[in-house]
């Protein structure tokens, strides 16, 4: 019989979406996206620790998320549920990553979570069942579950691995929160924009490497237009998934660093590195 594990902690990364098109609308009113998926070296931390009983408690609560809606804790009762485990956790979260800013925080921890209890349940699940298992939390679970930067269609869970160039990026979070479900309401969202070859999006640049939720976005949150103007001065800057986070990428650290100094004087900014496999990945060895 192997080793019990005491606790482990693991991050949970951030990604950006390098370019996002929205090419349809499905009957249960998801939208079909086209998308390039990296991740950074941002992260949260999630340190889990093994419970003989079956309760799944969380050391610090997250302002505005109830325990219940709490994605960490909605991933481990789905495992519990689905692998019929008797064991239960003590989580502790070391948040990083603004919630709701496109970054996709609440989808990483749930992936983290997922991957993190898969082993130290030691239930043996595939990477396939997690994902399947993520998805039905949030569609960019599955991305963080795989692991590694993914061309994504359907509603981003139809995933194509890639190799993308590793640039330092200047990620911005304006003050605000924008809602996904509002912004992917919104009647005049493009979303009939023509579907490109995965091979067309990887040759990057303008045209394709847009954002299609730019234009509402703006339109509905100025401060997010001003810091997209802003970033555009210094290197052609975009929205990462519905935002509020934007971003640009420079050739060296330095050069990020020195746009990023400028930034801080208006918006809480990052420096990171754009990476093809998740911390995560790397943390779990393999
Ligand atoms: C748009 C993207 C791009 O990466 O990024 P974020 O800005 O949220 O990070 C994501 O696909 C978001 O994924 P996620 O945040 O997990 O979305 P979900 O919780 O599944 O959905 C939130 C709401 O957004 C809308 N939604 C989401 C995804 C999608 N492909 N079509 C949609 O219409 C739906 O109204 C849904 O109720
Ligand atoms: N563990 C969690 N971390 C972050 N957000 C969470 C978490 N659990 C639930 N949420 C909810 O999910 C929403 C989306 O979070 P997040 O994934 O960080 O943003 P986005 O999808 O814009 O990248 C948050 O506004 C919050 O209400």
């Amino acid at each position: 019989m192997s080793a019990k594990i005491s606790s482990l902690t693991l991050p949970a990364p951030a990604k950006l979406n390098r370019m996002l098109r929205i090419v349809g609308r499905r009957q249960d009113g998801y939208h079909e996206l086209q998308t390039l998926f990296q991740f950074i070296d941002l992260c949260d931390y999630l340190t889990f620790t093994p419970r003989a009983d079956s309760v799944i408690t969380l050391s610090n609560a997250l302002s505005g998320v109830a325990h219940d809606d709490n994605l960490i804790v909605r991933a481990a009762q789905l495992l519990q549920q689905a692998s019929g485990v008797q064991q239960g956790v003590s989580v502790a979260i070391e948040k990083k990553l603004p919630m709701g800013g496109g970054l996709g925080g609440g989808s990483s921890n749930a992936a983290t979570t997922l991957v993190g209890l898969n082993h130290l349940w030691q239930l043996g699940l595939s990477k396939e069942t997690l994902a399947e298992l993520g998805l039905t939390l949030g569609a960019d679970v599955p991305v963080f579950i795989h692991g590694h930067s993914a061309w994504a269609e359907g509603v981003g869970e139809k995933l194509t691995p890639v190799t993308l160039d590793m640039p330092w990026f200047v990620v911005i979070h304006p003050a605000v929160s924008v809602s996904t479900p509002a912004i992917f309401q919104d009647p005049e969202l493009t979303r009939d924009s023509l579907p490109i070859t995965m091979a067309r999006a990887l040759q990057g640049g303008a045209p394709e490497w847009r954002n299609d939720c730019e234009a509402i976005v703006r339109k509905r949150y100025p401060p997010i237009a001003e810091a997209l103007d802003w970033l555009t001065q210094h290197a052609p800057s975009r929205l990462t998934g519905t935002g509020a986070c934007l971003f640009a990428a420079f050739d060296s650290q330095q050069a990020a660093q020195t746009v990023a100094h400028m930034a801080s004087q208006h918006w809480h900014s990052w420096v990171a590195r754009g990476l093809n496999t998740s911390p995560l990945q790397d943390a779990l060895g393999r």
